[in-house]
């Protein structure tokens, strides 16, 4: 990641995105915005100076294009399908891939019931027909879609609101058993026990009538039962070769993987009903494009209607291109999620996780970060950034100290969480993207301990209620040496090369440094000075420190924060100073201060 300069972070939207969420970024950031899109090779030369990139589907977010981006720290889609950005590539060069799951889940099932009705009454077909002058009734003779059989693939967010819009549409139509389920979803047992229910409401059905009267059955094996008939789907199937003869609309709402490419082709259309249609408004490729082609050409089903392809526009005289053209298809361009509601949910979603990240912040719906419960977020979003401190502090601080000092590898760490931290499952706070894969790479191993029962150094940290312990490990894990290296850092009076911080409020702290009790924030550039603590001249030594920085650069002056000292604990004849400076503090400053007599070794760290 580049180093930060003075500039806004940068922000290239080069897709049309609602004003309403760029909205939200255009005060702290310079959003380039490109409604009319962006060639890749434009992206090419963008992207490296780009911090944050904004797409929807169009904009393909490849290895290249993240391996040019060196200063970007996420790539947001305003939409669901992340098909169109390289997830992996971004993992491994730690940019963080966030995405709006939920913005424009009514959207897309909207528009499937547009196409479902579209291409039982040949919408399209007359439509153009009409337009150019012909009168066709007779030739445009449609069907109904009430009392008839939909088959539903995938039932995510989107399968299941399809769902819900096509189920029954009279309370009488449920089966017995349903009523309940039914009464229960409309609160209706508020009023009236359930055995009166389907008497006093046989007669005003209309009240809450809705849908469209299809019998809806499914194939997902990842579906609950029960929530899938709260839904109105009657019946889940064990295969998805099992629902294909019986319906007379099939639509499928899965994200495109190898599991779903060519899910349907040549064996599956021929299972089904010649008066079948099928549906897509999930990705291009689900149904094999080809075997499409040949079903309705052969009349082996009835009709399509799509809304994605695999080649968005599709190429010339390809099977998607005739498809396109075809008086079976009733096509759009990929606009599932194209409504005014649907793109202000998706922007204003991604636009405001962007703000987080570039702010430092954790994002609500990271695609390759862990996922974490929005209450566990609250609470450990804190510790993440105490973490993320303490290994700025570990790096910087310690890589200062002369080769002599205790030879401790800075390959093998122990990150302990104690007191309540232990209790949270799957913290994984140091792994926000690819901090875990990246470390393995280089060697470096990272063991997440949660201390449930006390434990820690013996250091002050334990009187607060969760506090962190990080630990460089001398020797690798599982030896008898490590054994003997973590009794060494369990005990108060040894130990080298740990830290231990602490959050109070929102506010992070450090408790330990080295074998020093410590109590700063680590914030901003701070000059920590390991000196004797000679009586009566441990601040001379500090007063000394600050007078080299003023006089090396004037503008520099000690922080306003309150811990500016932090005293030793072991022998009494050492201190570890630590100082907040305002301003920045030149190597020539740090090498004075380290010639200085008294001083025992100097750090500069920047955090
Ligand atoms: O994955 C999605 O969210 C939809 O396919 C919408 O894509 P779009 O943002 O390009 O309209």
């Amino acid at each position: 990641m580049a180093p930060t300069t003075d500039r806004k972070p940068r922000i290239l939207v080069p897709e049309k995105v609602s004003a309403d969420g760029l909205a939200l970024l255009s005060a702290d950031y310079e959003v380039d915005s490109r409604p009319q899109g962006v060639s890749p090779e434009e992206l090419l030369i963008l992207i490296p100076d780009v911090d944050a990139l904004i797409v929807r589907s169009e904009t393909k977010v490849t290895a290249e294009v993240l391996n040019a981006g060196s200063r970007l720290r996420v790539v947001a889609r305003a939409g669901v399908g992340v098909d169109n950005i390289d997830v992996e590539a971004a993992t491994a060069g730690g940019t963080i891939v966030v995405n709006s799951p939920a913005g424009n889940i009514v959207a897309a099932a909207e528009h499937t019931v547009a196409l479902l009705l579209a291409t039982a009454r040949n919408v399209g077909r007359a439509d153009r027909t009409t337009k150019e002058g012909r009168w066709e009734r007779s030739k445009l003779v449609g069907v109904e879609v009430g009392r008839k059989t939909l088959g539903i693939v995938g039932l995510g967010k989107v399968g299941m609101k399809v769902a819900r819009m096509m189920r029954v549409s009279k309370l009488d139509e449920l089966p017995e058993d349903a009523w309940s389920m039914y009464a229960a979803s409309y609160k209706l047992y508020f009023f009236f026990p359930p055995e009166n229910l389907k008497k006093r409401f046989t007669n005003i059905t209309l009240l809450v009538c809705i849908g469209l009267g299809m019998k809806v059955i499914a194939f997902d094996p990842y579906a609950n039962l029960d929530l899938a008939r709260q839904t109105g789907v009657e019946r889940l199937v064990p295969h998805l070769t099992d629902m294909l003869p019986e319906i007379d609309f099939l639509t499928i709402h899965t994200p495109l993987l190898a599991s779903t490419l060519d899910l349907i082709g040549e064996a599956e259309f021929k299972l089904m009903k010649p008066t079948a249609r099928v549906l897509n408004v999930a990705r291009g490729g689900v149904y094999n494009e080809a075997a499409l082609l040949d079903a309705l050409n052969k009349g082996i089903i009835a009709g399509a209607g799509l809304d994605v392809f695999t080649k968005e526009p599709p190429d010339q005289n390809t099977p998607a291109w005739e498809l396109l053209r075809h008086d079976k298809v009733v096509a759009t361009p990929h606009l599932g999620a194209s409504t005014v509601e649907a793109q202000e949910n998706v922007a204003v979603d991604v636009c405001t996780q962007v703000a987080a990240v570039l702010r430092g912040e954790l994002p609500t719906s990271a695609v390759n970060a862990p996922l974490i419960l929005p209450e566990e977020y609250r609470a450990l979003k804190p510790y993440a950034k105490l973490i993320e401190r303490m290994g700025g502090l570990y790096t910087q601080h310690f890589a200062s100290f002369p080769a002599s000092h205790v030879g401790v590898g800075g390959r093998h760490f122990e990150l302990v969480y104690h007191g309540e931290l232990a209790g949270v499952s799957n913290s994984h706070m140091v792994n926000i993207v690819n901090a875990m894969a990246v470390a393995r790479e280089k060697g470096i191993v990272i063991r997440e301990i949660h201390a449930h029962s006390g434990g820690g150094s013996g250091n002050e940290g334990s009187v607060y209620a969760s506090f962190v312990t990080l630990r460089a490990l001398a020797v690798p894990e599982g030896t008898e040496g490590q054994q003997q290296d973590r009794e060494k850092m369990d005990g108060v009076d040894t130990g080298s090369q740990v830290i231990e911080g602490y959050v109070s409020g929102n506010n992070v702290y450090i408790s330990r440094l080295d074998r020093f009790k410590a109590s700063f924030s680590p914030e901003g550039t701070l000059l920590i000075l390991h000196n004797f603590d000679e009586p009566g001249k441990n601040w001379r030594r500090g007063e000394l420190g600050l007078k080299t920085i003023e006089s090396a650069q004037n503008n520099a002056q000690p922080a306003q924060a309150p811990n500016l000292e932090a005293s030793a604990t072991k022998n009494g004849d050492e201190a570890l100073m630590i100082l907040g400076v305002d301003g920045d503090v030149t190597k020539e400053v740090v090498g004075d201060l380290r010639t200085t007599e008294g001083i025992l070794n100097v750090s500069l760290v920047r955090l």
